[in-house]
């Protein structure tokens, strides 16, 4: 295993749910609080385009982690050999995960640890990781460039960040599309399970997220020496990656 200092992990453990605020969703105690409510329905949404940035042996970080469909697939990258952690705010997506993980037999998810903690005060020493993964999280996180910089610090150097989101598209067409699909799709299957304002959110969270240019721009900033987004999908997504 390739993570040389062991942090003190502060370990998942499970507690009674928060109250959802149906309300436009500001500050990270609300977010908090959405991410909870959806824990039970929320599964398989990660694409798999940034597996290749976890190494066998690998020491992993997957921020924002969830229900932890991307951990997942990382633990089978990293191998027996490796380490994931995966990071989330939400105790009640961190408990679907550590669930999902005792279903499973294989012995490289017992290399998965699930840490409750903040993506803007990451709760590991600097120079800590060789990749970090975040799938659908940054664009939820309310203070953009600290959670850069928290993932810069904890990265070793050379080491890379893969950010996949919603793409902001500077295109209208595609802004209309991408619209279409949430208000068509998403949010009246959402509706099916009680969750239409959890889902409406996804609209305003893209239309106030960083372009693909802002966010090179701003991983440079914070330090990074590359910082390169791709479109995916025509434009509907989109993925950072960023070298320390
Ligand atoms: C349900 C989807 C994504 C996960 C997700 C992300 C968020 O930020 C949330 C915030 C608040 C509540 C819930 C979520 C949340 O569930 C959307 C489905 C993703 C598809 C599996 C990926 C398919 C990509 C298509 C090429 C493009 C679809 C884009 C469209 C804008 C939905
Ligand atoms: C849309 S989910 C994505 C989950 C997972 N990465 C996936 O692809 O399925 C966003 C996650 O980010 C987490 N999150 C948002 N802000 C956070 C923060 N400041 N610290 C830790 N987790 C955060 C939420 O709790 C939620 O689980």
């Amino acid at each position: 295993m390739n993570c040389s200092v062991a942090p003190t992990l502060p370990l998942w453990s499970g507690s009674p749910a928060r109250r959802f605020i149906p309300r436009p969703v500001r500050c990270s105690a609300e977010r908090q609080a959405l991410f909870n409510r959806i824990a039970p329905v929320y599964d398989n949404v990660t694409p798999s385009h940034f597996i290749p940035l976890a190494k066998m042996g690998g020491c992993v970080l997957d921020l924002c982690c969830g229900s932890g469909d991307l951990a997942f697939l990382l633990a089978e990258k990293v191998g027996n050999n490796g380490k994931v952690t995966g990071l989330d705010f939400s105790e009640e997506q961190l408990s679907v995960a550590a669930s999902r993980q005792q279903l499973r037999s294989k012995p490289c998810y017992k290399n998965i640890e699930w840490v409750e903690g903040d993506a803007l005060d990451l709760p590991f020493p600097d120079g800590y990781f060789d990749a970090i993964t975040v799938g659908y999280g940054l664009r939820n996180v309310v203070d953009k460039r600290k959670a850069l910089q928290e993932m810069y610090r904890v990265l070793k150097a050379g080491s890379r960040v893969s950010i996949l989101d919603f793409n902001k598209s500077t295109k209208p067409v595609t802004t209309l599309i991408q619209e279409w699909m949430i208000d068509s799709v998403v949010v009246p299957v959402a509706t099916s399970y009680g969750l239409e304002e959890e889902y409406r959110y996804l609209k305003s969270s893209i239309r106030e997220f960083l372009t693909g240019k802002e966010l090179e721009k701003l991983a440079l900033e914070v330090g990074f020496s590359k910082g390169r987004h791709y479109e995916i999908g025509g434009g509907l997504m989109g993925n950072l990656v960023a070298t320390r």
